[in-house]
C-alpha cells in the first residue's frame, strides 16, 4: 500500500482542500436548521415579513455558498484521484514491461489486466468518495449532536439515546455485508475472465460449436454473481426500514417531548423543527459513512491486489552498458552460439524441460531443431534470447555469456520470430519499423522480399500504408507470418530465430524464404525450428530433441543413418527411403 501512497504525494494540495471544502459545506449544512428555527421562532411567530425575507434570502445564500463548496471540492476530490490512478496505472504499466516471462507466466495475463483497468478504477472512486466524505460524515453526526445540544439539552437526550442504536445497524449490516461484497468482487473476476476468454477465442469456439457450452459456463458465474448480489442487496435493503424506523421513532419522541417543553415554555416550534433535521441528518450521513467504509474497503482491496504486482520484482538482471566489458571473461573461441551443458525448469514445474543440451554453432550456420510437440524446442531458443534463465549452464553469445549483455544489446543481435504471428494496430510499415525506427522504404521492401512478403504488400491498394487491424486479424495467417519474419529482418541481427514461423507457408514458399535467407549478403546465424524435415535438411546442424533430451545431433545425413527418432520422423513425412508420402 504504502508502495501507492507515494503516488498521491503530487496530490497533496488537492488531497487536503478536497476534505476542507466538504467540511465547509457540511458547516452550512449545520447552520442551515437553525435559521429555520428562527425563521419559525421569531419571523413567523412576530409575523414579520421583512425577517422572514431576509433569512429565506440567508437559507438561498448559505444552500449557494454550500453548493460552491461541494463542487470545488468535488473539483479537487477528481483530480486528486483520476491523476493518482493515472499515475499508477502508467508505473504499473511500466512494471509489467519490466517483467521477464517467469514473472508474467506466474501473474497470468487475464489477472494483469484485471489489476490494469477494474482494479484501478475501484480504487479511483472509492479515493474519491474518501476524500469527499471521510471528514464530512463524522463532522455532520458530531456537529448535529452539538447543535442538538445548543438548541435543547434536554431534548439532546433523544440523540444520545438515538445514534449509538443507529450505529449499531447501520455498521452492523455493514460488517455483515462486507465479505459478502468481496464474493462478489471475486464472482466478478471470474465472469470477466470467462468474457475475455470467450471473446479471444471466439473462432475457435465457433468451429468446435462450443457456443453452447459456453453459455453454460458462463450462464453458471452470472448466476453465481447474481445469487451472491441477491444476498447483499436482500442485507443491505434492511437497512433503510431498519433506520428510519428508528428515526420516526426518535422524531415522535422528539415531538412529544417538544410538545412538552414548549408548554412549559423552555422551547419554541423553531426548535423542534430544527432538531428533526438535525436526526435526519444525522441518518444521511450515517448511511453515507457506512457506505463510504465498504467502497474504501473494496477500494484497499483492489490497491492490496495493484501493489501486490508492483511487488514482484523481475528475477532477471540485464547487466549496465558499462559493465559488459567487466563481466565478459569467457570469450574463448569463434563460437558465434553455444549452449554449454544448459538444462531448464520452468518455475512451478516439477522436471526439467530441457536437460543438459550441449553444442555449438559457428557464425553463419543454420542450425535446425526437430522433435515432437513439448519436446522443447521453443523453450531452447527462448532461452537464448533470454526470455528464461538457464537453470543450469550456460549459454554463450560470441563467446561471452549472454548473461553480461545489456537488454538493449542482446535484443539488437537477435532477430526473433515467434511462433504465434503477432502484428499491432497501425499499418504494415509501423509494423515493420518495430524492427528498426530508422529503416527507410528500400530496407523495408528488401526485407519484405527476403520474407517472401513483396508481392502480397504491392498489392494492397496502400502498400506499406495499408492498415494492419489489433492482432492482424485482416490478414491471412501465411501473411502474418510472412510480415513477423519482415520485421525481424528489418532489425537486420547478428541471429535470427525462426520459432515455427514458417507453418503456414506452403512448401515452395517456405523453401524460397530459406533460399533468400541463405543468399542474404550479411552472415547470419540462423534457427529454425520445424516440425517439417523438408525445412531443416540443409541446415549445417540439426538437433533432434526428444522429451527436452537431445537424442541427435549432426547433419540431415548422418541423422538418417544414426538417429531413430529423425529417421521417424522424416519417414512419416516422406515416406521410407525418401519415397514421397
Ligand atoms: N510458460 C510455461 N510454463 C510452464 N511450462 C511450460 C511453459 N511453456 C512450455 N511449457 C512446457 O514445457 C514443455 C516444452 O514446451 P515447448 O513449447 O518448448 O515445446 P515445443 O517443442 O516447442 O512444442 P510445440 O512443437 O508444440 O510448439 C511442454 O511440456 C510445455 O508444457
Amino acid at each position: 500500500m504504502k508502495k501507492l501512497l507515494i503516488y498521491l504525494r503530487d496530490y497533496k494540495k488537492e488531497s487536503i482542500l478536497a476534505p476542507a471544502f466538504k467540511m465547509l459545506e457540511a458547516t452550512f449544512d449545520l447552520l442551515v436548521p437553525l435559521v429555520m428555527a428562527a425563521i419559525i421562532n421569531t419571523g413567523i411567530a412576530n409575523k414579520d415579513k421583512g425577517y422572514i425575507l431576509s433569512h429565506c434570502g440567508l437559507l438561498i445564500l448559505l444552500g449557494v455558498i454550500g453548493l460552491t463548496c461541494s463542487i470545488t471540492a468535488q473539483y479537487f476530490a477528481a483530480k486528486a484521484s483520476v491523476g493518482f490512478c493515472t499515475k499508477v496505472r502508467h508505473v504499473l504499466f511500466s512494471h509489467i514491461q519490466s517483467l521477464g516471462f517467469a514473472e508474467m507466466d506466474k501473474l497470468g495475463t487475464s489477472t494483469l489486466i484485471t489489476r490494469m483497468t477494474s482494479d484501478i478504477n475501484q480504487v479511483q472512486s472509492g479515493l474519491n468518495l474518501f476524500l469527499r466524505l471521510f471528514l464530512r460524515s463524522p463532522f455532520i453526526v458530531f456537529g448535529s449532536i452539538v447543535m442538538a445540544f445548543i438548541v435543547s439539552p434536554k431534548a439532546a437526550v433523544i440523540f444520545v439515546v438515538t445514534i449509538p442504536l443507529l450505529s449499531i445497524v447501520v455498521f452492523g449490516i455493514m460488517l455483515i455485508t462486507m465479505p459478502l461484497y468481496r464474493k462478489v468482487q471475486g464472482s466478478l473476476d471470474g465472469i470477466l475472465g470467462i468474457t475475455r476468454e470467450n471473446l479471444t477465442g471466439v473462432r475457435v469456439i465457433r468451429a468446435f460449436g462450443r457456443e453452447e457450452q459456453e453459455k453454460d459456463r458462463f450462464e453458471e458465474n452470472n448466476g453465481l454473481l447474481v445469487r451472491s448480489q441477491l444476498l447483499v442487496g436482500k442485507i443491505s435493503a434492511l437497512m433503510n426500514p431498519l433506520t428510519y424506523v428508528m428515526i420516526n421513532l426518535a422524531v415522535v419522541v422528539i415531538l412529544n417531548t417538544g410538545a412538552v417543553q414548549i408548554h412549559l415554555g423552555n422551547m419554541q416550534q423553531g426548535d423542534v423543527v430544527a432538531l428533526v433535521n438535525y436526526m435526519n441528518q444525522i441518518l444521511i450521513e450515517l448511511v453515507k459513512l457506512a457506505n463510504l467504509i465498504i467502497q474504501v474497503t473494496k477500494a484497499m482491496a483492489c490497491a492490496e491486489r495493484v501493489a501486490s504486482v508492483l511487488n514482484v520484482e523481475p528475477e532477471m538482471e540485464f547487466s549496465c552498458p558499462e559493465n559488459n566489458a567487466k563481466n565478459r571473461k569467457t570469450g574463448t573461441s569463434d563460437e558465434e552460439v553455444a549452449f554449454d551443458h544448459v538444462s531448464f525448469t520452468y518455475g512451478g514445474a516439477g522436471a526439467e524441460t530441457l536437460s543438459n543440451i550441449h553444442f555449438t554453432v559457428k557464425k553463419g550456420q543454420t542450425v535446425g531443431i526437430i522433435g515432437g510437440t513439448g519436446s522443447g524446442k521453443s523453450t531452447l531458443v527462448n532461452l537464448l534470447a533470454r526470455f528464461y534463465d538457464a537453470t543450469d549452464g550456460q549459454i554463450r553469445i560470441g563467446g561471452h555469456d549472454i548473461r553480461s549483455y545489456s537488454r538493449e544489446e542482446l535484443r539488437g543481435k537477435i532477430g526473433m520470430v515467434m511462433q504465434k504471428a503477432q502484428l499491432f494496430s497501425g499499418t504494415i510499415r509501423s509494423n515493420l519499423l518495430w524492427g528498426n525506427p530508422g529503416a527507410t522504404d528500400e530496407m523495408l521492401w528488401a526485407a519484405l522480399e527476403t520474407a517472401q512478403a513483396a508481392e502480397f504488400v504491392q498489392k494492397k491498394e496502400k502498400q506499406l500504408d495499408e492498415p494492419v487491424e489489433q492482432g492482424g486479424r485482416n490478414l491471412s495467417g501465411g501473411q502474418k507470418q510472412r510480415l513477423t519474419i519482415a520485421r525481424a529482418l528489418v532489425e537486420d541481427p547478428e541471429i535470427l530465430i525462426l520459432d515455427d514461423s514458417a507453418s503456414a507457408l506452403d512448401f515452395a514458399t517456405d523453401a524460397a524464404l530459406r533460399k533468400a535467407i541463405r543468399e542474404l549478403d550479411k552472415e547470419m546465424t540462423v534457427f529454425i525450428v520445424s516440425q517439417r524435415t523438408s525445412s531443416l535438411m540443409h541446415a549445417d546442424l540439426i538437433l533432434v530433441l526428444d522429451d527436452g533430451k537431445t537424442v541427435g545431433m549432426g547433419t540431415h545425413e548422418e541423422l538418417l543413418g544414426n538417429c531413430p527418432v529423425y529417421q521417424e520422423i522424416y519417414e512419416s513425412q516422406f515416406g521410407k527411403a525418401g519415397e514421397t508420402a
